[in-house]
């Protein structure tokens, strides 16, 4: 490909279509690059897809490596690295995620501000083993790890395209593939955690550790049950069908990102 991206974009499942909206467009399998693992999740089309977005070079991940398909953290982490050797100054990272907040609707999108890494804390930190200084230091400082001038840009575009069901707030990440028992969810809410899902905070922990300036965002496709009288239960499927709903929304939401961040003197890529 003749494309050198300055963005990587992760999409989350069902939200594939962020990719389509890449002009001159290069794809590749993930089975043909060399130790890149597979995708095997539904909503995961396993495929790197590089070009253009209003003017500027990016590399979308169709699909990404979760620990429950059996990978270590590294091996979930391995893409980011890629990308940092590629050239890439800003991940941008999305995923479907429950809701443990009160306020938050199905459907509504969350700016991620912060993240909770339970499986990192707990030793399943990517960054564990012998430290790669190339990529950076052995302890590496996680207080701002989401770009705050790239959030509120995220806030104001929002507002600019009347998008009213936006929230700021905290990610859980927790292995799955099972969802939450009530006692779980009333756990990680109590932590301070606004939506669970199981991915994301091992890849900003990795892209940070780079230098990667990142911004992230969850699409909320699922209330977490926190109480035992409340009824049914979630599924892959309805998670699935609430992204390909506002996939359109969230592709206009980062196409709009890109399109300013290249644009704007104070967030020069470069
Ligand atoms: O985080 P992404 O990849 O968006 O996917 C989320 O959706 C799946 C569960 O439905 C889990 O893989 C969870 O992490
Ligand atoms: O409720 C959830 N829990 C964990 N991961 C998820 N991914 C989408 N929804 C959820």
């Amino acid at each position: 490909t003749r494309h050198r991206p300055k963005v990587a974009i992760i999409c989350g499942s069902g939200l594939g279509v962020l990719a389509d909206a890449l002009q001159h467009s290069d794809s590749f399998k993930y089975s043909d690059i060399p130790n890149f693992p597979q995708s095997t999740v539904q909503g995961h089309a396993g495929q790197l897809v590089f070009g253009e977005l209003r003017g500027t070079a990016c590399v979308c991940m169709k699909g990404r490596f979760h620990m429950y398909e059996g990978h270590q953290p590294a091996k979930v982490t391995f893409p980011i690295r890629v990308f940092k050797l590629l050239g890439v100054k800003i991940l941008i990272v999305t995923n479907a995620a429950g809701s443990l907040a009160d306020d938050y609707k199905t459907g509504d999108v969350m700016i991620i501000k912060d993240h909770i890494n339970l499986l990192g804390l707990a030793g399943q930190n990517p960054l564990i083993g012998p430290n790669i200084e190339q990529f950076g230091p052995r302890f590496p400082p996680m207080t701002s790890a989401y770009d705050k001038d790239l959030c509120k840009l995220a806030m104001d575009i929002c507002k600019r395209l009347g998008y009213t069901c936006v929230h700021k707030g905290i990610y859980c990440m927790v292995s799955g593939p099972n969802f939450e028992t009530v006692a779980e969810a009333r756990f990680l809410h109590s932590l301070g955690a606004d939506a669970v899902g199981m991915s994301t905070a091992a890849e900003v922990v990795v892209a940070k550790h780079c230098g990667l300036r990142v911004f992230g965002l969850s699409l909320i496709t699922n209330q977490v049950k926190k109480d035992y009288s409340e009824k049914g239960s979630v599924n892959h499927d309805d998670v699935l069908g609430v992204s390909k709903m506002r996939a359109e929304m969230l592709k206009a939401l980062v196409s709009e990102m890109i399109a300013e961040v290249c644009g704007c003197a104070c967030l020069l890529l470069d």
